[in-house]
C-alpha cells in the first residue's frame, strides 16, 4: 500500500508534482498514467526517498520508505533499468544486492527464472538488449521478494513479447496480493494492463479510479439510436445534460442517456427502433480529453493522439 499526502516537489520555480494524494492499494495493478514531464517519475523517486518532497509526505507499506528495517522485503522499484554495472554479468550484479541485504543466492536464482534470465545470467550486462535490461531491472525489483512494487514505464522500448510478458507479471504479482504501482504515458498499455488508474498532469492528479470508470466520466457514454421516426425521437430525448446529434438520415448519437432511457421512452411513444448501441469510449480518447490542457511540450504540427503520448 502506497499512501500519499499533499506530495509536493519544487524545483526552483518548477513545481514538479503539486500537493498530490492518493492510495494505491494491494491485489491490483494501479497505473500512473500522464504525459511525458508530468511529474511521475519525480513521484515514484520521493516514495522510495530518492527525492525529498518540498512538502507533504507518503509512506509504504505504513512507514515512510527510509524507516523500513529491511527496504528490498518491502518494496520493489524498477526506476532507471540502465543504472547497473556495464561490465558485470547479471548473476553478479543480482547477487551483489542481495548480499548487501542478506538475501541468499538461493533467491537470486528464483527470480533468474522467474524472469526468463537464465540463458543470459553469466553475460556483461553491458550486452544486454533493452528487454534483458528491463527484465534484470524487475528481477533486482523481485528479489526481496516485497509486498510493493514500483516500475516506472517499465514497458518503454520492448518488443511486443517484452510487452505481453511484463504485462502477464505485473497481473501475476498483483494476483498474488502485491500492490503494484507502474507509471506509462501509454493509454493503450495502460488499458490492457491496469485496473486502476491515477491520471496526472503538469504535476497534479487530474482523475482516478477503475480504468473504465474514468474513461465513462471523461468522455460519457454515447448511444446511437437508429429509427425511422429519427428526429420525433430527437425531440423526445433532448434534456438540460443530453445532447443529440445526427450522425446521418436516420441515426442519432445521443449522450447524457442511457440505452435503458432512450429505449423507454421510445417505447412509451410507439416509435419503433431500428438499433440501440451504447458505445463507449476508449481510454485513449479519455485522455486525449483529460491531459489536453496538461500537456507540457507540444509540437506545432502535431496530430491529436501523438500530442498526447509526447
Ligand atoms: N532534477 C530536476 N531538476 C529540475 N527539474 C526537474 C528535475 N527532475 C524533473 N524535473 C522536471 O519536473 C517535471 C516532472 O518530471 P518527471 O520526470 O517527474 O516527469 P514524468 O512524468 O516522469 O515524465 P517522463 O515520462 O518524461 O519521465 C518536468 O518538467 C521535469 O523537467
Amino acid at each position: 500500500m502506497i499512501e500519499a499526502h499533499d506530495l509536493t516537489k519544487r524545483y526552483g520555480d518548477k513545481t514538479a508534482v503539486d500537493r498530490i494524494s492518493f492510495t494505491v492499494r494491494p491485489g491490483s495493478v494501479t497505473g500512473f498514467l500522464g504525459p511525458n514531464g508530468a511529474g511521475k517519475s519525480t513521484t515514484m523517486r520521493m516514495v522510495v526517498g530518492l527525492d525529498r518532497p518540498t512538502a507533504g509526505h507518503v509512506t509504504v507499506n505504513g512507514k515512510p520508505y527510509a524507516q523500513h528495517r529491511k527496504p528490498l522485503s518491502e518494496v520493489g522499484i524498477l526506476l532507471d533499468a540502465k543504472a547497473v554495472h556495464t561490465s558485470r554479468s547479471a548473476y553478479q550484479h543480482l547477487r551483489a544486492m542481495a548480499a548487501t541485504h542478506g538475501i541468499s543466492t538461493t533467491r537470486v536464482q528464483e527470480v533468474i527464472e522467474m524472469t526468463g534470465l537464465q540463458a543470459v545470467a553469466r553475460k556483461r550486462v553491458g550486452g544486454f538488449s533493452l528487454g534483458m535490461g528491463q527484465r534484470l531491472g524487475i528481477a533486482a525489483a523481485m528479489l526481496g521478494d516485497p509486498r510493493t512494487l514500483i516500475l516506472d514505464e517499465p514497458v518503454n522500448g520492448l518488443d511486443p513479447e517484452g510487452v505481453k510478458w511484463v504485462r502477464t507479471m505485473v497481473r501475476r504479482l498483483a494476483d498474488e496480493g502485491r500492490t503494484v504501482f507502474l507509471s506509462s504515458h501509454l493509454m493503450s498499455e495502460m488499458a490492457q494492463t491496469a485496473d486502476h488508474l491515477l491520471v496526472i498532469g503538469r504535476g497534479r492528479i487530474i482523475t482516478s479510479g477503475p480504468v473504465q470508470e474514468v474513461i465513462d466520466a471523461a468522455q460519457g457514454t454515447t448511444v446511437r439510436v437508429r429509427s425511422p421516426r429519427a428526429s420525433d425521437l430527437a425531440a423526445l430525448v433532448r434534456g438540460a445534460q443530453v445532447t443529440v446529434s445526427p450522425a446521418e438520415p436516420g441515426l442519432l448519437e445521443v449522450r447524457g442517456r442511457t440505452a435503458a432511457e432512450i429505449g423507454d421512452l421510445a417505447a412509451a411513444s410507439g416509435i419503433a427502433l431500428h438499433e440501440l448501441t451504447p458505445v463507449r469510449a476508449s481510454l485513449e480518447d479519455a485522455y486525449l480529453t483529460l491531459t489536453q490542457d496538461e500537456v507540457e511540450y507540444r509540437s506545432e504540427d502535431r496530430t491529436a493522439t501523438e500530442g498526447a503520448r509526447r
